[in-house]
């Protein structure tokens, strides 16, 4: 049976991309064929596996210019069954695509907000007067550059792989800021996965009062457990109240890992463990 694997649309994203990688890496190591089904937001993409529409879904969930993806780490939270199965990461190159010819040409440029982000610095120095228009996806922002062939004053950023699907030229080939820019992505399902290297939980915390943090990150920090990652979100009850995201290495069934995990409700309100899961990087 094909597993469906649903990801942000249309055909073309990064997203699409990554899911690309790992339908490649599930039939090389399992032999399993994968259908992909487009989505047109990440949360729409994270709903239809919690409402089993789809077997997965892939997400971004952090960029190495911009940071993490708000609407990845809050839609699972808010999801109570999601799990993560396996992280991807990706290197990104973010290109200008335009009919236009020359850069004093272009009046606006659409793009998803993550891509306009990570390309902001080259923006400012190659086009400081343009309009910046957010779109639900790099491939999104292609629709004006598509509905009229003739206007050659927009622009978007997209990547090479979507001005080759959509035959739309290249004005500027790689875009953004930082040359190594990288995007993490979850693959996400209803299993528990248990036996990869990295443990990703969220929690809040029990009273908003000195140690509070320290107690739950001290859990692991006593048995040398490594802290790959920690990313605060507004719980959305009242201003300042948080809950906290992070990354562990190590395996659940290794004892030292095992007793923090059994340490760590004394510390925490609400304790959500995402999953114990393997990163596939991909060139
Ligand atoms: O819009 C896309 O192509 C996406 O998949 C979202 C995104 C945007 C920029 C970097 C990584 C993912």
């Amino acid at each position: 049976m094909r597993f469906s694997i649903a990801h942000l649309g249309p055909t073309g994203t990064h997203t699409e991309t990554a899911t690309l990688a790992y339908t490649q890496w599930l039939k090389e190591t399992q032999g399993q064929d994968s259908l992909l089904c487009p989505y047109p937001s990440i949360a729409q993409t994270l709903q239809a596996v919690a409402k089993q529409e789809a077997d997965f879904a892939v997400v971004p969930v952090e960029n190495s210019t911009e940071g993490s993806v708000t609407i990845t780490l809050d839609t699972l939270w808010e999801l109570e069954t999601l799990q993560i199965q396996k992280a991807l990461v990706l290197p990104i190159t973010h290109s200008l695509l335009s009919r236009g010819t020359k850069l004093e040409e272009i009046k606006t440029v659409y793009s998803h907000p993550q891509a306009l982000a990570q390309c902001q610095k080259a923006l400012q120095k190659f086009l400081p007067q343009v309009q910046l228009i957010p779109t639900s996806s790099t491939v999104e922002a292609l629709r004006d550059l598509n509905q009229d062939p003739e206007n050659k004053t927009v622009g978007a950023i997209a990547s090479s792989r979507a001005s080759q699907l959509y035959n739309l030229p290249i004005l500027i080939p790689s875009l953004n800021d930082y040359p190594d820019n990288c995007t993490r992505f979850w693959v996400v399902g209803l299993d528990a996965a248990t036996n990869g290297k990295y443990i990703s939980l969220g929690f809040t915390t029990p009273a908003n009062q000195p140690g509070a943090l320290v107690r739950p990150l001290s859990v692991f920090a006593q048995r040398e457990i490594n802290l790959t990652r920690i990313e605060s979100r507004p719980t959305k009850r009242s201003l300042g109240e948080y809950l906290f995201f992070i990354d562990i290495e190590g395996n659940a069934t290794q004892t030292d890992v095992h007793a923090a995990l059994e340490d760590l409700p004394q510390y925490t309100e609400v304790l959500k463990i995402f999953g114990n899961y393997d990163v596939l990087t991909v060139d």
